[in-house]
């Protein structure tokens, strides 16, 4: 039986650490390594990251979006860099931040996290404001595949607060009670269900019984450092994955200095969390 999402995350943190690297190709990024923003920069861009981090990283998260402003030629290129990570033993998750009614949302759920689909990641992450329960059909391939569906809860930008802060009739949060349904259908079935909790602020979420991996975005760029991370996160740490892009990828066009540059960030979140 193939293992469920949070045993492999699980599996590849034991053995690589728990630094997530945002593979973000920014048209500034890609200036500043002296690349041009078209499909050809965005692949030689990729090329060098997937190399540097392949032997290092345990989690990686190309950023969707950078891929399909190029088009079909930068859908390519995420396409190969799927493959290449896979073949590099990196778990995936593919930053697409899909949500929709169900029926359509089964069909994003085929496109990352089917089987035969060419997109296919480890996981794919998506947004609970159609409601939790429109990601159903997303969850069910999850379950099934041994893969995962990354939840966004609590958003590390500043706008996520209105909504993600409102409470219920009885003093619940929005976000408070994404984390809930998370934990109940991790402890239920296969833990394919993982969160999304900006690492930038005090989140107030109870996240002791989630059961799978919390993502933690925010990381450098944003303002969140190594030693924020245990505070912020209050010994809900063992699969929490903080996640870098801007401060890694900015070491960059030399691949040993991505490489070096996220093996040290790498090195210091184990510290700080240790
Ligand atoms: O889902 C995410 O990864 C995500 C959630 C969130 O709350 N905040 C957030 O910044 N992200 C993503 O994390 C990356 C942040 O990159 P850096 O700020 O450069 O490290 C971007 O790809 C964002 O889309």
């Amino acid at each position: 039986m193939t293992a469920d999402f949070a045993t492999r995350v699980a599996d590849a943190v034991a053995r690589r650490g728990r630094l997530c690297v945002g593979i973000d190709p920014h048209a500034q990024l890609l200036a500043s390594w002296g690349l041009t923003d078209d499909a050809a920069g965005v692949r030689a861009f990729t090329e060098t990251v997937v190399a540097a981090i392949g032997p290092h990283i345990a989690v990686a998260k190309p950023q969707v979006a950078f891929y399909e402003r190029h088009g079909s030629r930068g859908v390519a290129v995420l396409e190969d860099a799927l493959t290449s990570l896979r073949e590099a033993g990196v778990l995936v998750i593919a930053d697409a931040k899909r949500g929709d009614i169900g029926s359509t949302m089964a069909a994003y759920a085929d496109t990352w996290l089917g089987d035969a689909s060419p997109l296919r990641a480890d996981a794919v992450t998506a947004s609970p404001y159609l409601g939790v329960g429109s990601l159903d059909p997303a969850v069910e391939l999850a379950d099934a595949t041994g893969r995962g569906v990354v939840v966004l809860a609590r958003t590390s930008n500043p706008e996520g607060g209105g909504l993600q802060t409102a409470t219920d009739a009885a003093g619940r949060t929005v976000a408070q009670s994404v984390v809930d349904a998370a934990a109940r259908h991790n402890a239920d079935g296969p833990a394919s269900i993982g969160l999304v909790v900006g690492a930038t602020r005090d989140h107030g979420l109870d996240l002791t019984g989630v059961g799978g991996p919390v993502l933690a975005p925010g990381l450098g760029a944003q303002g969140a450092t190594p030693d924020d991370l245990a505070r912020v996160f209050r010994g809900a740490t063992d699969l929490l994955l903080p996640s870098a892009s801007r401060q890694v990828l900015a070491a960059g066009p030399d691949g040993a200095a991505v490489a070096a540059a996220a093996q040290r960030l790498r090195d210091e979140v184990e510290t700080a969390l240790s």
